[in-house]
């Protein structure tokens, strides 16, 4: 473990220690541990049949582990559900709606069954429904069910939230409102766990990310010390005489051709950098188009998963 996870604290809102789920003699999770303070979020990233949503449905006590322990709120999701039920909220990937029942008739189905759930209207507009209240399920668009799916799992004011690819299907617009909406709660001392495929959800919400690949975590950390691991990409032009074989040692870093432009790999952006503007002055030649950009998420994710299949 590194970071600031600790599976051991007595704190943590959501607890996985050493969790592995078999399917048959397929192995989907294998031996992942990780916690979530209360109050913090946490992005699980990963490839397709990483073992998210298998990790997501032990949380939530829609799988038994094959070994290991999960703890929320200090309690067994699947042997002891009643007892977190009404302080757990779970948004899946596929929900199981009646096609004929109205957004409106589906909210109150659930009211009934939620201790200290919210009125129906403050549930509608949440997720900016209150338009739609009257259409059956069956006609809302992907994206208006997604948005259903996320005020039912609100709807009785969770501590701790289970949200399995939250924004699949949501425009650009409603995505935003959807964190907009999430950051608030979190503000409010809700804990999350998240699975998403959109790096920029992660940079959004989460204060830590574990990027997962074939059961495994590959790296996890802060935004920051993840990011913190990707190079940074230096890019320009130089002008028809030159090309990249001219530029000076730079230490480490590479420098590669593409469509006309050179692009430079650097752990030391400052020492690269110094190296091409003194080189750059020295033959009185223009670095045009120059460009620097700070490793993202995405190239952090890119580099666990190729690094993960060349290793095995
Ligand atoms: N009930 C099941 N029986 C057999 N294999 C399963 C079952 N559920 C999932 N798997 C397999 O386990 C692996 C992990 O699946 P999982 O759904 O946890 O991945 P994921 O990371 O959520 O993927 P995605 O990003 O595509 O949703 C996949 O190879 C999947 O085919």
């Amino acid at each position: 473990m590194t970071g600031k996870f600790d599976p051991v604290s007595d704190e943590s809102v959501i607890e996985i220690r050493d969790l592995h789920l078999d399917y048959g003699d397929f192995t989907a999770v294998d031996g992942i541990s990780l916690a979530v303070p209360p109050g913090q979020v946490l992005a699980l990233l990963g490839t397709n049949g990483a073992g998210k949503t298998s990790t997501v449905d032990v949380l939530t006590g829609f799988q038994r582990p094959t070994s290991g322990t999960v703890r929320v709120l200090g309690a067994d999701p699947l042997t002891e559900r009643r007892k977190i039920a009404t302080r757990v909220g779970i948004v899946l990937q596929e929900a199981g709606f009646l096609e004929t029942l109205t957004v409106a008739e589906t909210i109150d189905a659930w009211r009934r069954f939620t201790p200290g759930a919210r009125p129906r209207a403050e549930a509608l507009e949440m997720v900016d429904l209150g338009r739609r209240a009257g259409v059956q399920v069956g006609k809302l668009s992907g994206g208006e069910k997604r948005r259903l799916d996320l005020t039912l799992g609100l709807l009785g004011g969770p501590e701790v939230l289970f949200l399995d690819e939250p924004t699949t299907g949501l425009d650009p617009e409603a995505r935003r409102n959807v964190w907009h909406l999430l950051r608030e709660l979190i503000l409010a001392g809700m804990t999350v766990l998240l699975t998403t495929h959109y790096m920029e959800e992660a940079e959004a919400l989460a204060d830590q990310v574990a990027i997962m690949d074939r059961g495994r975590i590959v790296r996890e950390g802060t935004l920051a010390e993840i990011t913190a691991r990707s190079a940074t990409a230096v890019s320009f032009r130089l002008p028809p005489a030159f090309g990249a074989a001219d530029l000076p040692p730079l230490d480490g870093a590479e420098a590669a051709e593409r469509d006309g432009r050179v692009l430079v790999h650097t752990h030391e952006p400052q020492r690269t950098l110094a190296a091409l503007l003194g080189w750059a002055a020295g033959h009185g030649v223009e670095l045009a188009e120059l460009d620097v950009r700070a490793g993202s998420l995405e190239d952090a994710f890119l580099a666990a998963a190729a690094g993960e299949r060349s290793s095995r």
